[in-house]
């Protein structure tokens, strides 16, 4: 499978100007020959949460858009992640839809990072994200959601073998995004195709480092503070190959873990 990971910028608090671009890099991704591509983090209105009452999608605007070009160009989007306003809230939702215009996954951040005011302006979803393309299970996280090794776990307890992440994540900390990435591979016998932003907002500079990390650990993407899309070829057998060298899921005692739960 040929994945498509955009790194761009995203203009604060200006969704027409992002809508615009990230349909420009869906065109280059798709007439490149991409079979999924990838969205990075909240890329409608990025981080502009005081004013979700008028920013937010609360139309569907970005599922008609991806089921639309999904469809038309034939190609898996894992849409990162928007603002949308629902049931009464404001919620960071991830839409995935498939290469027939499908909505098959709408995840809402689990985890709220309270560095950059989530728990004061968002609500928190309680579903897993995992869902089906092409008939092989994969899983959906946002960001800060990779700091929970659990929620990962569960992905490929369900069966994910990649799981996406989107992302905005700061400069500051991009040491730790790139070490969680490949933990989070390493230990899950998965790979992780994770897109983040880059650029500025008015309280944070972004790291990029849009990733492909194998199942074994290698990074096979990287790509720095580079604004464009970068590319990868994934095969999942790859994840049957690493568990039969270390047989991780076979080896682990649920029993054990319960007995010793807090
Ligand atoms: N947007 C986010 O969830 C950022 C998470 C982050 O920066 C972290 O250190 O965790």
């Amino acid at each position: 499978m040929k994945i498509a990971c955009v790194q761009m910028d995203i203009a604060f608090g200006q969704p027409e100007l992002n809508y615009r671009k990230v349909l420009d890099y869906l065109t280059e991704a798709a007439s490149n020959g991409a079979e999924t591509i990838v969205l990075p983090e909240m890329w409608n209105t990025g981080y502009a949460l005081t004013e979700l009452d008028t920013l937010a999608d609360s139309t569907n605007r970005t599922v008609e858009l991806l089921k639309s070009f999904a469809k038309e160009h034939k190609v898996n989007i894992v849409g990162g992640s928007v603002s949308t306003e629902k049931n009464g809230g404001f919620y960071n939702t991830m839409y995935v839809v498939d290469k027939d215009g499908g909505l098959v996954s709408e995840y809402d951040k689990a985890h709220r990072f309270c560095l950059m005011d989530e728990h004061i302006h968002l609500e928190e979803g309680d579903t897993l994200g995992t869902f089906e393309l092409d008939n092989q299970t994969y899983g959906g996280v946002i960001c800060y959601d990779i700091r929970f090794p659990e929620w990962i776990r569960a992905q490929a307890l369900n069966g994910a073998k990649l799981v996406f992440v989107s992302a905005e994540w700061p400069e500051a900390r991009i040491d730790h995004w790139r070490i969680l990435l490949q933990a989070r591979a390493i230990e899950n016998q998965i790979f992780i195709v994770a897109s983040n932003r880059i650029g500025s907002d008015p309280n944070n500079e972004f790291g990029g480092s849009t990733m492909v990390i194998a199942p074994w650990g290698e990074v096979r993407l990287d790509m720095k503070k580079e604004e464009g899309i970068g590319y990868a070829e994934i095969d999942l057998d790859e994840v049957e190959e690493v568990r039969k060298r270390i047989p991780v899921f076979a080896d682990r005692r649920e029993q054990l873990y319960e007995k010793f739960k807090k």
